[in-house]
């Protein structure tokens, strides 16, 4: 008889779980990392799935990909080398793309097969691949890190999945180490950091590793988007020692880029006014999460 998964019994959200209505299954396999599933939902247009978490859905991934690209590169006056760490599904690029000053992107992705699919299933995601200043490479970000020159980008966006199984390094010390000597001074980083509601333990820890490895500033935002676990999804900020970075109020705005809203689709979610609000944060979150 088959066994009923136990969906309440997860590491990252245990005695919760979110169900979407699904049309059609388009695509399921097991590449040598996780399994990659994508299907046809039936209010959220097409959703990817690795090893069972949503990553993205149609609908909703403009909240997640504009934030964690814009956050960033509006905080910086004009930055031109950029590092995306995973991103596979290309809609970071799409979005880093949008700013003229960038002349160089480096997307270091391990699974092959997440960038395959996207190609075919989520083409609006997969434009960011076009762009002729992005350089592919397949493989483990550590590695890449370990042997990027010192001081090589003005902005690192890791957009990795859960701190389970293989992303476990990614929140890690050593990790943070190789991505601030990667870094200009003043360079700044941006990844994904949970959900306030559900992960201030895992924040205040990645907080304090990087108030060690940035003698910047670290700052915490956050955004939400509904088809992820209690509805919201945080950012980290970081910016290396040097010239100071202001991250609430964006020296370089996404309204006076010019082109930044024509090409590749109009921005959907973010604008300078959601990117100074994400970073106001509840009264549990200042208690809980301490930023000084
Ligand atoms: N590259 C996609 C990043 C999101 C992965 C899935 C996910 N969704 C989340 C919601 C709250 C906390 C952590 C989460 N992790």
């Amino acid at each position: 008889k088959s066994v009923k998964p136990d969906y309440f019994n997860n590491p990252m959200w245990p005695g919760e779980a979110h169900s979407i209505k699904v049309e059609e299954i388009l695509y399921r396999e097991k590449s040598d990392y996780q399994e990659v599933l994508v299907f046809e939902s039936s209010t959220y247009g097409k959703v990817l799935v690795l090893d069972g978490i949503v990553q993205l859905t149609e609908k909703d991934e403009c909240a997640y990909q504009e934030m964690i690209v814009h956050l960033p590169l509006c905080s910086i006056q004009s930055p031109k080398t950029v590092l995306v760490v995973g991103g596979g599904d290309g809609g970071v690029l799409r979005e880093v793309s949008r700013h003229s000053s960038v002349e160089h992107i480096d997307i270091c992705e391990i699974d092959q097969m997440v960038i395959d699919v996207s190609r075919k299933f989520f083409p609006d995601l997969a434009v960011g691949f076009e762009d002729s200043r992005v350089h592919l490479h397949v493989g483990d970000a550590i590695e890449f890190l370990k042997c990027a020159p010192e001081g090589r980008y003005d902005a690192i966006i890791v957009d990795s999945s859960d701190p389970v199984g293989p992303a476990q390094e990614l929140v890690e010390k050593p990790f943070f180490d190789t991505i601030a000597k990667a870094l200009r001074p003043g360079g700044v980083l941006c990844n994904m950091a949970e959900s306030m509601w559900l992960h201030t333990h895992l924040i205040q820890d990645m907080i304090s590793i990087c108030r060690e490895t940035f003698k910047g500033s670290v700052h915490y935002a956050w955004a939400s988007v509904p088809t992820y676990p209690s509805g919201v999804i945080g950012f980290l900020l970081c910016a290396t020692k040097g010239p100071p970075v202001d991250f609430v109020n964006p020296i370089n705005p996404i309204e006076k880029l010019e082109g930044a809203n024509e090409h590749k689709r109009e921005l959907r979610f973010y604008n300078s006014e959601m990117h100074s609000a994400a970073f106001a944060l509840p009264g549990f979150v200042k208690r809980e999460v301490s930023l000084l």
